[in-house]
């Protein structure tokens, strides 16, 4: 994908997470994007677990992975709306930047390593610092997990 990720946007300072952090060789890297430039109400990520990610059980993904996923892209989208909503260009200052408050997964069916994982994501309350975001994730056209999300947006200082 060509397009710039919403994490591409985050500053230096924010930029190690290890779920999503583009400065971080050891992390995930996600990288999440409006689902398309007419609809910026759902996002969309993308992740391919490797045989490491593993639980456990071979072939199926650790829990543990699948929550780091939902956690950087529901706080993503949550960033990248209360941008939309202000008008304003993604990383502009003063930075909008949130952080997980409560995030409750429901784990529906194993999730398969190897294949790739799609994230979607809807931010669905936003109101002055607190924003309500729905997730799930699914290998190809089965549902693996589902996600609800508070996530509350630091104050400047
Ligand atoms: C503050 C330091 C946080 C440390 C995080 C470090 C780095 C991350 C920083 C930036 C991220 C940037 C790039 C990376 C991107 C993604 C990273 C992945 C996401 C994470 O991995 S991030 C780490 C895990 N995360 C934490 O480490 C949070 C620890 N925690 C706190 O820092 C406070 O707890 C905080 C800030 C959450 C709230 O504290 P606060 O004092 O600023 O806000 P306040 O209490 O006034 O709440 C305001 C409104 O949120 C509602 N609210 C609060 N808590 C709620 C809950 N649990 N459930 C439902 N609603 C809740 C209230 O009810 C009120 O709502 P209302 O206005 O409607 O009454």
């Amino acid at each position: 994908m060509s397009k710039k990720a919403f994490q591409d946007s985050y500053s230096a300072e924010f930029s190690h997470c290890y779920g999503c952090g583009r400065d971080n060789p050891h992390g995930l890297q996600l990288k999440s994007y409006w689902l398309n430039d007419e609809d910026k109400t759902h996002t969309i990520a993308h992740f391919t677990p490797k045989p490491y990610h593993t639980g456990g059980v071979p072939n199926n993904a650790y829990g543990g992975l699948i929550a780091s996923l939902l956690d950087c892209h529901g706080t993503a989208s949550a960033a990248a709306a209360a941008y939309e909503t202000q008008g304003r260009k993604m990383g502009s200052t003063p930075v909008l930047r949130f952080v997980t408050a409560s995030l409750s997964i429901d784990f529906l069916r194993p999730t398969p390593i190897g294949e790739e994982l799609t994230l979607c994501g809807k931010v669905t309350q936003l109101k002055d610092r607190k924003a309500t975001i729905t997730l799930s994730l699914s290998a190809g056209n089965m549902l693996c997990a589902t996600g609800t999300m508070t996530a509350v947006r630091l104050k400047s200082e």
